[in-house]
């Protein structure tokens, strides 16, 4: 059966005339932005103005451009080889090329047996695949895509996709270990923050956040390490989940212990990882006098990762499993149907 397997992310910039639109993109989303049209229309400019020239010079920092997308296409070539013959990725990003609307039209040209809509976001928010997913209804409907589609709406317990990620903090452990041994060591779950104001109003994202990183530290128990969930990349001036990935930091200079920073949100490396992680936090430790910093590496084509995908994509393919739209035998409570679906 001809399976087309749709990967979403949030997408990036290609060069750098393109920060300005996939920023104005984002912050015009209402997913992102939950203000009437006229006043988002006004506001995504006057948040995307603000910043701008930070931006800017991070995007410079990689090139003047985002390597999530050339990431995402190998995830999806790997993914391929795990599945077999019968199964193509496809890529479909939010806010900057290959967007919703393109690619439906090379699914529909691949006349697929079967969709599977897989979100690269382990964790669901109504922000991420949330919007991704009504973005590719919209597209898909529009286009007059006909085959079955299913929706894997989060698999943020996954248990291979969390041994997987726990295999790379493991090796992260081990590497500040060996900076200075004997050294007390703090994990830093450090997750995209969101508005305050978006979790109460029902999303489930703090709640896979936090069960992901408490099915990690599961993994780590021999270490003796701590563990500690934080929140970066804020991004409005609203109050966002606390603390704070900087707060946390600080607070590891204060008790003199060692990080470990794992981007627990995230499948693959970008401006939020490379520079926000690797650059500016890096710099708040050492000026906190935090003794050793270590970053964990994201998944990316990781093998076990990519195996983790490809039991997650053959098992939502079996008839019963999580179906965003229809019904949703893989969560109790989809958090997909509750937020989002109309
Ligand atoms: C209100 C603003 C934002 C919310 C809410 C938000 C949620 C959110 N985002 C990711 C993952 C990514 N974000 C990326 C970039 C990015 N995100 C925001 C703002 C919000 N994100 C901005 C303004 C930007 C652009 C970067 C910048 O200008 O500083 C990216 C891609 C980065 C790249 O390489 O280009 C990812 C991926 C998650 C997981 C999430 C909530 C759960
Ligand atoms: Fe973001
Ligand atoms: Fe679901």
């Amino acid at each position: 059966m001809r399976t087309a397997v749709v990967l979403f992310n949030l997408g990036g910039p290609d060069r750098p005339e393109a920060i300005k639109p996939f920023r104005v993109n984002l912050f015009s989303d209402k997913a992102i932005i939950r203000a009437p049209w006229f006043i988002r229309v006004w506001l995504s400019r006057l948040i995307a103005a603000s910043s701008a020239k930070a931006a800017y010079e991070n995007y410079q920092l990689m090139g003047g451009k985002s390597p999530l997308l050339e990431l995402t296409e190998k995830q999806g070539r790997a993914l391929e080889a795990q599945l077999g013959a019968e199964y193509r990725c496809f890529i479909a990003m939010r806010y900057w090329h290959p967007f919703a609307r393109e690619t439906v039209q090379e699914v529909k040209a691949w006349a697929p047996d079967r969709v599977l809509l897989l979100p690269l976001y382990p964790q669901f928010s109504s922000t991420t695949t949330g919007s991704s997913l009504a973005d590719w209804r919209e597209a898909a409907a529009w286009v007059g895509l006909m085959a079955p589609v299913t929706t894997l709406c989060c698999w943020y317990d996954d248990p291979a996709y969390i041994a997987a990620t726990a295999a790379m903090v493991r090796e992260a452990i081990e590497d500040a270990m060996a900076q200075q041994p004997g050294l007390r060591l703090r994990v830093l779950f450090s997750a995209h923050g969101l508005p305050e104001s978006i979790v109460r109003a029902g999303d489930p994202y703090q709640a896979e956040v936090e069960a992901s990183c408490e099915a990690v530290m599961a993994h780590l128990a021999d270490t003796g390490v701590e563990g500690q969930v934080c929140y970066q990349s804020r991004a409005t001036p609203q109050k966002w989940l606390e603390p704070s990935t900087i707060d946390a930091i600080t607070q590891a200079g204060k008790d003199k212990v060692g990080v470990v920073v794992v981007p627990i949100a995230f499948v693959s490396d970008h401006i939020e990882t490379l520079v926000e992680l690797d650059i500016e936090n890096r710099h708040v430790a050492e000026e906190a006098g935090v003794p050793v910093y270590a970053r964990a590496r994201v998944a990316n084509d990781d093998p076990d990762f990519i195996r983790a995908l490809a039991g997650i994509v053959r098992r939502a393919a079996e008839p019963g499993l999580c179906r965003g739209g229809t019904a949703c035998g893989a969560h109790k409570d989809c958090p997909w149907e509750k937020t989002i679906a109309p």
